[in-house]
C-alpha cells in the first residue's frame, strides 16, 4: 500500500448509516445466492448449519491424518493481551496493586465495605435483581474476573456498567503491568510489555506464547481431547476455561488459549447493544460522504492510465508534472506509460511499466470525497489487490475493448474474472465497468456491445446485481469520457455518463459506527503532525476518537491515538475523531514500532477483535482448484486483516448435487461448497460472519490460484476421536 500524497478527507456516512441497511436481508440472500448460483446450493446457510450440527453428533468425526503438520508455537506477542509498559502505566499499576492487595489481606474490612456499598446501592433504588443481571453480564464479558468483584464495581458505581468495566479494565491493566514488572519496588524495562492477565490465564497460567499447539487447540476446544489434539506435542496443560463460554471482552480472552482473543458466541451482540445505547458524538459536520473506491482489472487493462487521466482532467496533477512525466517515460522508452505515472510512484513499477502495489490517492467530485485505491492487475500482486479491494466500497473494473486484449483478459487465467469475484467476495456490491481502449477498435458499438454481454452473464453468474452494473465505453489514454460526456461524432450510440459521473452519482455505502471499533491497517509511515508510527487505513465499524485508547491487535498492546488526519482533496484535515467508512491516518502513542504491522487491527479495548488460530468456515470451490481438498491440505489463506498459512484440518461435510450435506467427504472437489475446519500457522485476526460479516471472509489460494472463498462461522476446532 503507498499513500501517494498524504491526505484528504471524506466520510460521513454516520447520519446515513442504518443497520438495517448495513445487514439487510436482501444483502444477505444476495450472499447465499452467489455461493448458491456458483456451487449448487439453494440451501439456506443456517438450516445446513443446523443439518450438519445433527449429522455431527450422529457422526463421530476421525482422527485427523498422522501426517497432519504441527503448528509451530504461535509467534510472540501473539494470542496474548499486552500493554505497553509506559511509567504512567507503571506508578498507576502500582497504586491499583496496593489497592487490591490490601483488599486481598482484610477481607473483613471488604465485607463491611461491600455491606456499607449495599447500602449506598439500596439507597440508590438499585434492586438486586437488576444488579444480579447486571453482573451477569459482566460477568460474560470480563472472563475470569470473580463475580464478587464485578458486584463490588458495579455497587461502587452505583450500578453504572460502563464506569464499573472501565475501572475493572483498569485495574487488570494495571495489575498485569504490576506482575510484569515482578515487584512494586522494582520498576520494569521500560520498553517491555507485559501480559495482560484479565482472565483465563492471569492466575499463575503460561502465556500463548510458550504454549505448544496442542495446549491450543485443547483449550480452544473444550470438548477435544488434548492428548488426541497432537500426539507428539509435549503434555498439553489441563484447560481452564471453556472458550465458548466466555467473552472476551477485552479481557476475556484468555490469554494463553488457542481462542485467546475469541469471545463465546453471542458476546458480541451483547456488547453491541450495550454500544448501541450510547449516544455517539455527531461531532464536526461532514460535507460530502466518503467512497472508497478501488480500481481492479487484468495487467495491462489501462487502470493507472485511466485514474492517471482522471486525476489529470480533475486538476490533480498539475500540468507541470505531467510534461515531467512524458519526458522522463519516453527517456525509459515507455512513452505510453506518462498518465499511468501519477499513480505508479515507485522506480521499480515505471521501469517495468507494472503496478505492484496499491497506489492511494484522494481526490473529490462534486458530492463525494474519495479514496482511490489503484490495484494492481499482474496475477503475481493479487494479494495487493485483495488488500485494496477490502478497502473499497465500490469498484471500477477496467477491461481492454481491443481486440484479442479483452478475450486473454476474459479467459481461465485472466485476471478480469478473478478479480471481479475476488472484490465481489469481499463485499463489493457496485461496479462501475469502464470499458477501456475503445480508441483502439474505433469506437465500435457492436464490439462494445459483445464485451458487456459476456461479462454481464458472468458477473450476474459471480453475485452481482443487474442494477449495480454500469458499462461505461472509455479511452484512458485519449482521456475520452472520462470527465466530460462524449464528444458529438465520437460514439454518438452512447448516452450514458462518463466515469466521473458514474463515481459522483455512487450512494454512500452505510458502515455501523456503534458497532466496537474495527480499523485495518494498511500502511504505516511516519509525519511531522502524528508522529514515527502512523498508520492509515478505512475503519470497518466503530469511532475512533483522539486521545482514547485502542487495541492494537494481534499483538494485543494499547496505544493511545495521538492524533488523526482526514483527507479532503488535496488537504489534510486534523480530527478530533473519524467513525466507520472513513479511510483515515492515526498517529499511535504507547507503543513500539513492532508492536503495530500491515494488516494489524485497531480496536476497542474492552472488545478486541478475536484473534485465533482454529475456526469453522463454509467455503466454496472455485474452478481454480487443480487439485481436491483433503484433510492436511495447506493453503495460503487471505483475510481482510491477515495473510497467513493454513491448513485444512478437517473436512466436516460437503453439499451433494441434492441438496443434501454428506458428513466427513475424504475430499472436496472444485465448484463445490463445503464446511471445514481451518488451522492457521500464525495467529490472525479474524470475526464470526454472525457477529461482524465484513471481517469474517476468508479466501483460500494455492500457488498463486485463488482456489475457494467462505466465512467463518465459529472458533473452533473439529472434535477429535480418543486415542486407545
Ligand atoms: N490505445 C490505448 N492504450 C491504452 C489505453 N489505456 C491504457 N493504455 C495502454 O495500456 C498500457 C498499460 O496501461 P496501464 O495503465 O499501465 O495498465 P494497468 O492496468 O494499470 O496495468 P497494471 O496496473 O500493471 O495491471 C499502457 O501502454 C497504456 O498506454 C487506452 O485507452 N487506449
Amino acid at each position: 500500500m503507498r499513500r501517494i500524497n498524504p491526505t484528504y478527507d471524506a466520510d460521513d456516512l454516520y447520519d446515513d448509516y442504518d443497520d438495517e441497511d448495513y445487514y439487510d436481508e436482501e444483502y444477505e440472500a444476495q450472499e447465499a445466492a452467489m455461493l448458491a448460483a456458483q456451487y449448487g446450493s439453494s440451501q439456506d446457510l443456517n438450516a445446513q448449519q443446523q443439518q450438519q450440527q445433527q449429522q455431527q453428533q450422529q457422526q463421530q468425526a476421525p482422527p485427523p491424518p498422522d501426517a497432519f503438520p504441527a503448528a509451530p508455537a504461535p509467534a510472540p506477542g501473539a494470542q496474548s493481551f499486552i500493554i505497553s509498559n509506559s511509567k504512567k502505566q507503571n506508578k498507576k499499576g502500582k497504586n491499583k496493586g496496593k489497592k487490591s492487595n490490601a483488599n486481598a489481606q482484610h477481607p473483613s474490612q471488604q465485607q463491611q465495605q461491600q455491606q456499607q456499598q449495599q447500602q449506598q446501592h439500596g439507597q440508590q433504588g438499585q434492586s438486586a435483581m437488576d444488579l444480579t443481571g447486571k453482573v451477569f453480564q459482566m460477568t460474560e464479558l470480563l472472563d475470569g474476573v470473580p463475580q464478587a468483584r464485578i458486584r463490588e464495581a458495579l455497587q461502587a458505581h452505583g450500578g453504572n456498567m460502563d464506569a464499573a468495566m472501565s475501572q475493572l479494565l483498569d485495574e487488570a491493566h494495571a495489575n498485569n503491568t504490576t506482575k510484569g514488572t515482578g515487584t512494586d519496588s522494582k520498576p520494569a524495562a521500560a520498553s517491555k510489555p507485559v501480559v495482560l492477565s484479565l482472565g483465563g490465564a492471569g492466575k499463575g497460567e503460561s502465556s500463548s506464547a510458550s504454549q505448544t499447539p496442542a495446549a491450543a487447540v485443547a483449550s480452544a476446544a473444550p470438548q477435544a481431547n488434548a492428548a488426541s489434539a497432537a500426539p507428539e506435542a509435549a503434555p498439553a496443560p489441563k484447560p481452564k476455561a471453556a472458550p465458548s463460554s466466555r467473552s472476551g471482552a477485552g479481557a476475556g480472552a484468555g490469554a494463553g488459549t488457542a481462542s485467546a482473543g475469541a469471545p463465546g458466541p453471542g458476546a458480541y451482540a451483547k456488547f453491541v447493544s450495550k454500544l448501541d445505547k450510547l449516544k455517539l458524538d455527531p461531532g464536526e459536520a461532514d460535507e460530502k460522504p466518503n467512497l472508497n473506491l478501488v480500481v481492479i482489472g487484468h495487467v495491462d487493462a489501462g487502470k493507472s492510465t485511466l485514474m492517471g487521466h482522471l486525476l489529470y482532467k480533475l486538476k490533480y496533477v498539475s500540468q507541470r508534472d505531467m510534461h515531467k512525466f512524458e519526458k522522463e517515460a519516453k527517456v525509459l522508452n515507455k512513452g505510453s506509460f506518462a498518465f499511468a505515472w501519477v499513480l505508479d510512484e515507485h522506480e521499480d513499477e515505471r521501469e517495468r511499466g507494472v503496478t505492484v502495489d496499491v497506489g492511494v490517492k484522494y481526490f473529490e467530485t462534486e458530492h463525494r470525497c474519495v479514496t482511490l485505491l489503484d490495484a494492481p492487475g499482474h496475477r503475481d500482486f493479487i494479494p495487493n489487490m485483495i488488500s485494496g479491494a477490502a478497502q473499497g466500497d465500490v469498484a471500477i473494473l477496467v477491461v481492454p475493448a481491443s481486440t484479442g486484449e479483452f478475450e486473454s483478459s476474459f479467459q481461465h487465467n485472466g485476471q478480469t474474472k478473478e478479480h471481479a469475484i475476488l472484490a465481489r467476495y469481499c463485499g463489493i456490491r457496485k461496479l462501475v465497468i469502464a470499458v477501456n481502449k475503445m480508441d483502439m477498435c474505433e469506437w465500435s458499438q457492436d464490439r462494445f456491445n459483445e464485451v458487456v454481454e459476456s461479462l454481464r452473464a458472468f458477473l450476474l453468474q459471480g453475485g452481482y446485481a443487474a442494477e449495480d452494473l454500469i458499462f461505461v465505453p472509455v479511452s484512458g489514454l485519449a482521456g475520452v469520457n472520462l470527465v466530460d460526456p462524449l464528444p458529438a461524432g465520437v460514439a454518438d450510440w452512447y448516452k450514458g455518463p462518463s466515469v466521473a459521473q458514474c463515481i459522483d452519482a455512487m450512494p454512500p455505502v452505510a458502515r455501523p459506527a456503534n458497532k466496537p471499533l474495527r480499523m485495518v491497517v494498511a500502511d504505516i509511515f511516519k509525519t511531522i503532525l502524528l508522529g514515527p508510527i502512523t498508520v492509515s487505513g478505512k475503519i470497518e465499524a466503530g469511532v475512533i476518537k483522539e486521545g482514547e485508547s485502542v487495541m492494537v491487535a494481534p499483538s494485543m498492546v494499547l496505544a493511545k491515538v495521538k492524533g488523526i488526519h482526514r483527507h479532503r482533496g488535496k488537504e489534510i484535515v486534523p480530527a478530533k475523531y473519524a467513525r466507520a467508512g472513513e479511510n483515515v491516518d492515526v498517529g499511535l502513542q504507547g507503543i513500539e514500532d513492532t508492536m503495530v504491522g500491515l494488516t494489524s487491527v485497531l480496536c476497542e479495548a474492552k472488545f478486541p477483535i478475536p484473534v485465533v488460530q482454529y475456526f469453522e468456515a463454509e467455503i466454496a470451490t472455485f474452478d481454480g482448484l487443480a487439485v481436491p481438498l483433503l484433510n492436511g491440505t495447506q493453503v495460503q489463506l487471505h483475510t481482510q486483516s491477515s495473510q497467513a498459512v493454513a491448513h485444512i484440518l478437517k473436512l466436516a461435510s460437503v453439499r451433494q448435487p441434492d441438496g443434501k450435506d454428506k458428513a466427513n467427504p475424504r475430499f472436496i472437489r472444485k465448484n463445490q461448497t463445503a464446511r471445514v475446519f481451518i488451522q492457521t500457522q500464525d495467529s490472525i485476526c479474524i470475526e464470526r460472519h454472525d457477529d461482524f460479516r465484513p471481517l469474517s471472509r476468508i479466501l483460500l489460494r494455492q500457488n498463486g490460484v485463488t482456489v475457494a472463498a467462505g466465512r467463518v462461522l465459529d472458533f473452533k476446532s473439529p472434535k477429535k476421536k480418543k486415542l486407545r
